[in-house]
């Protein structure tokens, strides 16, 4: 299931606050609102919010009172409307990822009308868009090789069609094993404070008709101990020049869980996700949402009043407990910043 629709003025967004109970799909038609869906979570997953985006520059751009203006002002206001979106979340990369290569068309087309770059930019956006999926097929088939028959996968947090523009990251992987019939079974991470895992991976899964079962995130350990889990597989919102992976909170807690058990912890995720300029993962920015969003489950408080809580969105898994990354130009094993190098 995609979490985006273009019906080539606006942007209809699957509002993912709100799955499994309801469908709702909000109709973004300014940039404004495109950005406030990405504030409010209602899109999420790395890649989707780059494409996601990528739509609000494009709508921004063909906005009327937009292609009213004068050459000089538009692209003073496109810069604008760039700098507001790069202000929705800070730890996925593919959202400044996508912005930069927004700018770098601008840049390079400023002959060309108002109208003209407004088309543009909206082709762009659509690329964007349909590389994603073809981009995660790709990653898919890198993965199999590390995917054993009979496969019992734990995953984390929501890497699938709904954090991408479809098929998904770590679970395009498990998607392009099971279509070879090799997952006997995938374990879904609730993922606290927002249960992706429980809400979006558990439903995407189920829908697939892919083998599934949701356990609490403190459940990893024992499911470990008991050998019930032969490889671990997540996604990534922004991965350093040396390998260090920032993905979903918990996820690190994962890795140092399975390199104690000896289960090999694999991160997948596309180019776009790769952050060279950031030497190692110390320097990426971790999003601290509301504790609001923790303090309550579905609006009943769960922590007594004038208790404080804490609300890191990601964490950072270091290199060395990462068995392999897993992208669309090939894999990096055991990585390290020689290793990531090779995939530039
Ligand atoms: C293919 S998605 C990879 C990551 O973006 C995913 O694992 C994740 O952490 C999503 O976080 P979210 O806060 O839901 O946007």
């Amino acid at each position: 299931m995609q979490p985006l629709q273009w019906n080539g003025k606006s942007l209809l967004v699957l509002d993912q606050t709100l799955l499994p109970e309801q469908e709702v799909w909000d109709d973004c038609d300014t940039y404004e609102l495109v950005a406030e869906a990405i504030e409010k979570m209602k899109v999420r997953g790395a890649p989707a919010i780059g494409a996601t985006a990528a739509y609000g520059i494009a709508i921004g751009a063909n906005a009327p009172d937009a292609l009213a203006l004068d050459k000089g002002p538009y692209l003073a206001y496109l810069e604008a409307v760039n700098e507001r979106l790069a202000k929705t979340r800070p730890t996925a990369v593919n959202l400044f990822w996508a912005i930069k290569r927004m700018r770098g068309l601008i840049a390079a087309n400023t002959d060309l009308s108002v109208a003209e770059l407004g088309e543009l930019i909206t082709r762009e956006a659509n690329l964007i868009a349909e590389e994603d999926v073809r981009l995660n097929k790709r990653i898919g088939q890198n993965g199999l090789q590390f995917i054993p028959e009979n496969a019992r996968i734990l995953t984390h947090c929501n890497t699938g069609s709904l954090a991408t523009f479809d098929y998904g990251t770590a679970l395009g992987v498990i998607r392009a094993a099971h279509e070879q019939g090799r997952v006997q079974h995938v374990y879904a991470d609730e993922t606290r404070p927002y249960l992706q895992g429980a809400r979006l991976t558990a439903f995407e899964l189920h829908r697939d008709n892919i083998p599934v079962t949701v356990v609490t995130d403190s459940m990893a350990g024992y499911l470990m101990q008991q050998k019930m889990v032969d490889l671990v597989i997540v996604g990534a919102d922004r991965i350093a020049a040396n390998g260090d992976a920032a993905n979903k909170i918990g996820t690190y807690s994962l890795a140092v869980l399975a390199k104690h058990h000896g289960i090999p912890f694999y991160v997948a995720a596309p180019m776009s996700t790769l952050d060279y300029e950031m030497e190692t993962g110390d320097e990426i920015e971790i999003e601290q949402r509301s504790a609001d969003e923790v303090i309550f489950i579905g609006g009943k408080r769960m922590v007594p009043e004038g208790v404080p809580a804490l609300h890191p969105a990601f964490d950072v898994t270091p290199h060395e407990l990462i068995t392999a990354i897993i992208t669309d130009q090939g894999n990096a094993w055991q990585p390290n910043t020689e290793a990531m190098l090779k995939l530039k």
